[in-house]
């Protein structure tokens, strides 16, 4: 299969037991490239262990993982992001004391000879790539505890899709933000998918995760029960989904 028609990432036949608890109990994921999905379920269904594992952050007990074809086993959150893949949390790793440039380029600084640091390449570069996603801030002396809540995940974002990251996992990257802040955010979604970066979008607000997604799929008590392109399911008919299960 050509790299252009596989999925970008396979999760196959995946589980999970923590002690005696058994999370996750054989789920399969497909993600394409320049795909969003939702990901949604009840409290505890296993939503974020299936990322955690997807992120590196566990180890399944059984399953394999494939990414563009090739069989993967990530032994750390470093493993999988040298892979291009990426979970984002919502404190989004930002210094708040650091300005946008310093932030942006967080240990992956642009040095030149004798190890200096260039300012104005690293300068040029955020400027670029936040352009590049639609993110508008117009003074980039700012410090991250002096940006918005939308303007925060447009900047990580932008770190993401500059460092060519192939899959974003947001973890409820709209809760606790205005109305305004989650249309912005829901707009990078969207720019970030033109860029063919594909994003895996959890959370438990349906009406978000259906506006931005291409494909909806639903997590019960640690198995799928759902896998919808989204224009075969409602809004309600998730909220029953979730509620009753299959
Ligand atoms: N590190 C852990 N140790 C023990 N049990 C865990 C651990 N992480 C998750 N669990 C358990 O595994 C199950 C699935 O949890 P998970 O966090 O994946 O659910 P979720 O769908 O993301 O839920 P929520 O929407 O509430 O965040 C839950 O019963 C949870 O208590």
């Amino acid at each position: 299969m050509s790299e252009k028609t596989q999925p970008v990432v396979k999760m196959v036949n995946i589980h999970k037991w923590f002690g005696n608890l058994y999370a996750l109990r054989g789920v399969d994921l497909e993600i394409n490239r320049g795909e969003v999905i939702g990901l949604v379920g009840d409290n505890g269904a296993g939503k974020s262990t299936l990322m955690k594992i997807l992120a590196g952050y566990h180890k399944p007990d059984k399953g394999e993982i494939y990414v563009e074809g090739k069989k993967v086993e990530f032994n750390s959150p470093h493993e999988a992001r040298e892979m291009g893949i990426e979970m984002m949390y919502q404190d989004l790793s930002l210094i708040n004391t650091m300005n946008i440039v310093r932030n942006f380029f967080l240990g992956r600084e642009i040095t030149g000879r004798f190890g200096f640091l260039k300012f104005n390449k690293m300068k040029e570069e955020v400027k670029k790539a936040i352009e590049d996603i639609g993110l508008k801030i117009p003074n980039l002396e700012l410090r991250a505890d002096e940006l918005s809540g939308g303007q925060r995940q447009g900047l990580a974002f932008a770190r993401s899709y500059y460092f060519k990251k192939k899959v974003l996992i947001l973890d409820e990257p709209t809760n606790n933000l205005s109305v305004k802040e989650t249309n912005k955010v829901l707009s990078f979604i969207r720019s970030l998918k033109e860029l063919n970066i594909s994003v895996i979008f959890v959370t438990h607000n349906l009406f978000h995760v259906h506006e931005a997604a291409d494909r909806i799929v639903v997590i019960s008590r640690g198995r799928k029960i759902g896998d919808f392109p989204k224009s075969q399911i409602s809004v309600t008919e998730l909220a029953s989904l979730i509620t009753h299960g299959s």
